[in-house]
């Protein structure tokens, strides 16, 4: 409070909707997109710990606050704002962390379209910006008491550096050894659904009569510390990633017979008489959709588990060599503080401080998002940025320079 409130419209000079400001402070950006301008910043519903969005309708010439989905950024002093390709806001936050300057604001995207369907609702969504590919996660999926678990504790064991288990929510009581954030995050219903509601799961399903789901965060975490996220799921969930942003490996895990599935599970002496029927008429469904569909990369049979082990180490190309590859290369963008932005048809020009002229080259970055992936509600993956020399002849250095905004 106190400060003059700025207000970037994207590098365009338009007149403003008379009453944009007269109830915010702090710093924002309108973005126009067809007769909608978004407003990104100021206080947000009060509680001024993220930043808001609201939505003015030049046509209606009315104000919305829109649903915001995803996970949403931590606040900033400042940002530039970018729109790409007519259907996301790409937001450069001034003065943060490496690992967290590039976000997305989905604003007209197929997700963000098929949640305004189901909500009836104006939405948008975030989603965090992240420079490579990363190694795609790997959903497995099978009926209960098949040996997922097993699998992959043997391969979270040998190779701790290199995965990372996606924590899912449920809301089933936890099993006597089960610990609450490692196995599972055990969760009111009410709550998740809420969280369901709100965008932050990347898929949920009802099975055995509990909600199981993983979270946009749960994959989060796992690709923030530089590992490849494994998700133990049913089928339903694996189908529902299948059709979202998260480009995964899909492995059905198949017991060697009925029989042999019935004793494990009974054998596991974790759930009750009734129980274990429960799942074991699930299994039924399962092991049909699992073996017919075509939504499984691979079918494994767990019989001899070291065998099952060994063939599931391969598929994975664990052979010693990829080891190497999957402590992989910076994950996360280099953002410099206090940087001049412009925009360039999918490229970024960013200039960096008021650098010293021997240090020019240094402080000259290009963001490229030609070639972005995924996005909400989980990661945008695929940003590319390089440091330029602005007096190498064929960029022709500063003349790029245009419209800056910050
Ligand atoms: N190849 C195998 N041969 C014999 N027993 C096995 C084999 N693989 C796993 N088991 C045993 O089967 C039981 C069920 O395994 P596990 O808990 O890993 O199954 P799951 O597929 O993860 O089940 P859920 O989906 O219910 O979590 C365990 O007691 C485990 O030790
Ligand atoms: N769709 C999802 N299914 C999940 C998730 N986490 C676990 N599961 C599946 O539930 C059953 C039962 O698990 P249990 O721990 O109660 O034995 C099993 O098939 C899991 O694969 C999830 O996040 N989403």
């Amino acid at each position: 409070m106190g400060e003059a409130q700025k207000i970037f419209l994207n590098g365009l000079e338009e007149v403003f909707p008379v009453g944009l400001d007269s109830e915010s402070s702090g710093f924002q950006t309108a973005t126009i997109l067809g007769e909608k301008i978004f407003v990104i910043g100021g206080p947000d519903d009060g509680s001024n710990l993220s930043i808001g969005i609201r939505i003015f309708d030049k046509s209606t010439g009315k104000w919305d606050v829109p649903t915001v989905l995803g996970i949403k950024p931590t606040p900033c002093k400042g940002h530039s704002v970018f729109l790409i390709k007519k259907e996301r806001i790409l937001i450069l936050k001034g003065d943060s962390t490496p690992d967290d300057c590039a976000w997305f604001l989905e604003v007209d995207t197929p997700y963000v379209r098929e949640q305004k369907k189901l909500l009836e609702t104006e939405v948008v969504a975030w989603s965090k910006g992240v420079k490579c590919e990363g190694p795609k996660p790997i959903v497995i999926s099978g009926p209960s008491g098949v040996g997922k678990g097993t699998l992959i504790s043997k391969l979270m064991k040998e190779f701790p550096s290199t995965f990372g288990f996606s924590v899912s929510h449920t809301t089933r009581a936890p099993r006597e050894k089960e610990k609450d954030g490692v196995h599972y995050h055990f969760t009111k219903r009410s709550m998740m659904e809420k969280a369901i509601q709100d965008g932050k799961f990347f898929e949920f399903a009802s099975v055995h009569g509990n909600l199981y789901g993983t979270s946009v965060e749960a994959v989060q975490v796992v690709a923030d510390a530089g590992k490849r996220c494994i998700l133990d799921i049913d089928v339903q969930g694996a189908r529902q990633v299948r059709a979202s942003s998260l480009e995964a490996i899909f492995i059905f895990i198949c017991p060697p017979s009925f029989e042999e599935l019935e004793k494990r599970l009974c054998g596991r002496g974790t759930e009750t008489e009734e129980q274990v029927q429960k799942r074991l008429r699930a299994a039924k469904v399962e092991l049909e959709q699992g073996k017919s569909s075509d939504l499984f990369d691979h079918i494994l049979i767990n019989d001899d588990l070291e065998a099952c082990y060994e063939t599931l180490k391969k598929l994975l190309g664990l052979d010693g060599s990829m080891e190497a590859i999957y402590q992989s290369s910076p994950k996360t963008l280099e953002h410099p503080k206090d940087s001049l932005v412009s925009d360039m048809d999918q490229k970024v020009l960013i200039q960096c401080g008021s650098p010293e002229l021997g240090e020019v080259s240094k402080s000259l970055f290009i963001l490229d998002v030609s070639s972005i992936k995924g996005g909400a509600p989980g990661q945008t993956r695929g940003l590319n940025m390089y440091g330029i020399d602005p007096f190498a002849d064929g960029l022709n250095g500063l003349k790029q320079l245009q419209n800056p905004v910050y």
